[in-house]
């Protein structure tokens, strides 16, 4: 294993990967999560996954349009605005070793690894270089997800919901400390979204007027989310005017000490596990 291995001690960076449907506000977050930790005496290294954005607002240390060029992919290989993604992610994820290189290098003087992904959630989330990403940074540095909801887009129970699926999802694939950052508050307070998700009567009030085969879906599934939304950690932001800044901190805080107690602990056995695996399947081959 190396020196940055999971199972060494001394402190390491708290890796940020931030996830969210396009358009939440996951760059905004993350210029607003750098600026308040400069603010604080503290450094982030920010890598942009995201080959189609035109324009990065923060001075990105690695940047995968640095290293391929997604229009050129397109062209190259006959390929929609997708899989033109999808295909970049790929060949950069090729050269992820490099990636990691330079972030230990610098690891010692940073605090906060800032990873902004691409809108197309699903191309990050469900990719192999997306898993190989995620799970590379997470057995070496406490790793986060904060997915990124635009909350005045989902004041509607069923958009709500859907949010929540995915959100669902994506936290049982990872596996890893999840946060759920409702972002944009200046426009509307996350409130409603906390209310619902720990008041189940709020929620089905919400859905009254709904009266369709998907309210009582909708309806049915809240209740299957209970479990989910006991072990979640919400928290409320502008990314705007950096309000609940502090309150996000917090929750990060947990979250490291849960990557530490929960995923670190786990993710060693499963490598003890593999080790006596290959151990045992090599014994069988040489006797
Ligand atoms: N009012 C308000 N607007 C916000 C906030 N955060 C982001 N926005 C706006 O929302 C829009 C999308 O923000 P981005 O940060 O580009 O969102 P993104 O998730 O990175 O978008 P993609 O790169 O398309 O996936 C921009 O117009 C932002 O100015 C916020 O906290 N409050």
């Amino acid at each position: 294993m190396s020196s940055s291995s999971a199972s060494t001690s001394e402190k390491k960076p708290t890796v940020i990967i931030c996830i969210g449907m396009a358009g939440s506000g996951k760059t905004s977050f993350i210029q607003r999560v750098n600026s308040y930790i400069h603010s604080n005496g503290k450094a982030g290294y920010l890598l942009n996954l995201d080959p189609a954005v035109s324009q990065v607002p923060f001075g990105a240390n690695i940047d995968i349009r640095d290293t391929v060029n997604y229009k050129q992919v397109m062209k190259e290989y006959n390929l929609g605005p997708n899989g033109g993604i999808l295909t970049s992610l790929n060949l950069f994820t090729t050269k992820f070793d490099q990636v990691l290189d330079f972030i230990e290098k610098r690891s010692k003087e940073v605090d906060y690894i800032l990873l902004d992904t691409p809108g197309q959630i699903e191309i990050f989330t469900w990719s192999a270089s997306g898993a190989i990403i995620t799970d590379t940074l997470a057995a070496s540095y406490p790793t986060v997800v904060a997915y990124i909801i635009d909350t005045p887009r989902s004041t509607s129970p069923a958009t709500f919901m859907s949010n929540m699926l995915y959100a669902c999802s994506i936290m049982y694939k990872t596996k890893l400390p999840f946060v759920i950052v409702f972002n944009k508050t200046d426009v509307v307070s996350h409130d409603f979204a906390v209310e619902w998700m720990t008041d189940y009567e709020s929620f089905q009030n919400a859905l009254q007027d709904n009266t369709t085969y998907m309210g009582s879906l909708i309806n049915s599934m809240c209740l299957m989310l209970e479990e989910f939304y006991n072990s979640l950690k919400v928290s409320g932001v502008s990314a705007v005017t950096g309000e609940g800044m502090d309150e996000f901190f917090d929750i990060l805080k947990d979250s490291v000490k849960e990557y530490e107690t929960e995923y670190k602990p786990e993710l060693e056995r499963m490598i003890k596990a593999k080790v006596i695996t290959i151990i045992i399947h090599n014994n069988n081959n040489n006797s």
